[in-house]
């Protein structure tokens, strides 16, 4: 991307006429991509809009209501739009707080002409714009009672700032002292289900009858809290992820025999007989994938517990002193000025957001990383400074 001019994304005007014979409240934009005009904010705005989307297309001259995929942007006031590289808009939406107002409607990149020809349909992919890098998430895989929890609960003891976990969604019943939105996500099937269709999921698996996965929002929100992700996920699940878009590092964690393994899922009594018998039956053919399909990067063997966790926090860059974080860049180069109302409690300011966007990273299904914020607040005494967010 070549150096660009800062500019102006104006704010939006109230009853203006659109031309394409919506029946406009002053919430949409209108954004042309070749053939395509993309109507955001739709004609079921309200004073808050749900940001729903229309494509007109200028070729058949006919509407289109496209497949809406990733989580979408809470309701709002009205937006401003603008498109970037030909293959996604970028939005700001007005009176949002300035580390949730950035996001991006795909309509043309590479994940958004896959899931066309999966669809068969006209799709469009949201992604939220965050500042700053995100560290490899960790995926740890291991049969059951091999002793994957006991380790990643021993991290996250440890070094709570640093680790997040991947709250994973299941259909299968809460044990005595599992908290809904701690240790899983407890939901329905059909949920679930509808979920996995809108593009909501990283990876999902069938894992001893029941369904488990991890949802996309999952793994972005730890990210978001500038933790590293840990994922505890089968090997179908690390199968997946390796070949999703996530960079992860791949952890297998094998049992020194298969007679320890049954004596440490009975130990912990958590399971019926059934369900052990099943659980063992499953740990031969994952032990095998775990150590032969190429999928993990690092096996690590849980004879010893201590020992085991000394490998894995070595493995983690955790041996010696703690990796040191890298601050985002702050550049001057590819700029964008934007107007932005927030609402913190008691205080309302009018913020100008000044956007580097020469450093974007990733995008849907995930988040659009790298963005480079500075708001200038501009409160009613005038020009208060710069802070750069993050
Ligand atoms: N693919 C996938 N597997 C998961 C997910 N969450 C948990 N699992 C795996 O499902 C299996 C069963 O997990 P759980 O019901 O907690 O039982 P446990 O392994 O015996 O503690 C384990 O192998 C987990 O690693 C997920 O989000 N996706
Ligand atoms: N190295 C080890 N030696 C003995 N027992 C262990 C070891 N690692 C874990 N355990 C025990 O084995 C049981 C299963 O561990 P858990 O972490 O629940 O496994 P997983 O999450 O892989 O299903 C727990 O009761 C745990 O305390």
């Amino acid at each position: 991307m070549g150096e660009a001019p800062a500019f102006f994304v104006d704010n939006l005007q109230n009853g203006f006429s659109n031309g394409f014979g919506l029946k406009s409240k002053g919430f949409e934009t209108f954004t042309d991509v070749g053939d395509k005009t993309f109507v955001i904010g739709g004609a079921n705005s309200d004073s808050t809009s749900s940001v729903g989307i229309q494509i007109y297309d200028k070729s058949t001259g006919k509407w289109v209501i496209p497949t809406v995929l990733g989580t979408k942007p809470k309701t709002c006031k009205g937006h401003s739009a603008i498109l970037l590289n030909e293959d996604r808009i970028m939005i700001s939406i007005r009176g949002s707080t300035p580390d949730d107002c950035i996001w991006f409607l795909e309509v043309d990149t590479e994940y958004v002409k896959e899931q066309k020809k999966d669809f068969g349909t006209e799709v469009v992919a949201w992604s939220k714009g965050v500042t700053g890098e995100a560290e490899k998430p960790v995926v740890i895989s291991g049969p059951s009672g091999v002793g994957k929890g006991t380790l990643i609960n021993m991290l996250m003891k440890e070094f709570p700032s640093m680790f997040g976990f991947s709250v994973s969604h299941t259909t299968r019943a809460p044990r005595g002292m599992e908290k809904n939105g701690v240790h899983y996500h407890f939901t329905e099937r059909n949920v679930m289900e509808n979920d996995i269709k809108h593009g909501k999921f990283l990876e999902f698996a069938s894992v001893h009858g029941n369904l488990y996965g991890t949802s996309i929002e999952a793994v972005e929100a730890v990210a978001d809290s500038g933790k590293r992700c840990i994922l505890d996920i089968d090997v179908q699940g690390a199968r997946s992820v390796r070949a999703s878009y996530l960079d992860a590092v791949f952890i297998f964690i094998c049992p020194p025999s298969m007679r320890e393994l049954e004596e440490r899922l009975r130990a912990r009594g958590t399971e019926t007989e059934d369900q052990i018998l099943k659980r063992l039956r499953n740990a031969e053919a994952e032990i095998e994938q775990g150590e032969s399909s190429g999928i993990f990067d690092y096996i690590l063997y849980n004879h010893n517990l201590e020992e085991c966790y000394e490998n894995l926090m070595e493995l983690l860059g955790l041996g010696g002193s703690a990796p040191i974080k890298q601050k985002p860049l702050s550049k001057i180069n590819n700029k964008m000025v934007i107007n932005c109302e927030t609402k913190e409690v008691g205080n309302e300011a009018k913020n100008l957001i000044i956007l580097d966007v020469s450093s974007l990273k990733g995008g849907a299904p995930g988040r659009t990383r790298g963005l480079n914020i500075h708001a200038i607040d501009l409160f009613s005494d005038g020009l208060n400074g710069i802070r750069e967010l993050r």
